[in-house]
């Protein structure tokens, strides 16, 4: 009912605030967008659930998300694909890494300093009644 939606409103604004704040960070540019398939053909060999910012960005507003938690696991895919996609010692690989190692650590103190422990219980409440 209405309060519902007020609550699921007031989540996507908190979800787009983290979302945009990442997009913003120059460290983060190579996690903007989806990577592009044809550019590196043994991407999809490798990673079998891509994500992105931009892409979190979609999802938010077609509304699949009913509680932070469903949002970060789609968020994790970002620096856990990169982690996988780049395994080796080569210096791109590392340099890859590190960043995907900040986006993770950005993302949690993100949420972190900014989540109210109420607002999450009753998203969670509401995913539990559907
Ligand atoms: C996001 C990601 O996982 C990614 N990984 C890369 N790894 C490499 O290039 C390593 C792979 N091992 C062999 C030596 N090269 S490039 C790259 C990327 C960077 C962008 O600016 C945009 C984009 O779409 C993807």
């Amino acid at each position: 009912e209405e309060q519902e939606e007020d609550v699921l409103r007031d989540l996507r604004l908190f979800l787009r605030y983290v979302t945009e704040s990442l997009a913003q960070d120059r460290r983060f540019k190579a996690f903007a967008k989806p990577v592009d398939t044809e550019e590196v053909p043994d991407y999809t060999l490798v990673v079998k659930a891509p994500m992105d910012l931009s892409t979190l960005l979609t999802n938010i507003d077609e509304q699949k998300y009913v509680t932070v938690d469903e949002f970060v696991c789609d968020a994790d895919l970002i620096w856990k694909n990169a982690l996988e996609y780049n395994p080796d010692s080569d210096p791109m690989d590392r340099h890859i890494r590190h960043r995907a190692c900040a986006l993770r650590d950005a993302l949690r103190s993100i949420i972190r300093a900014e989540l109210n422990e109420g607002f999450q219980r009753a998203c969670e409440e509401i995913r539990a009644s559907r």
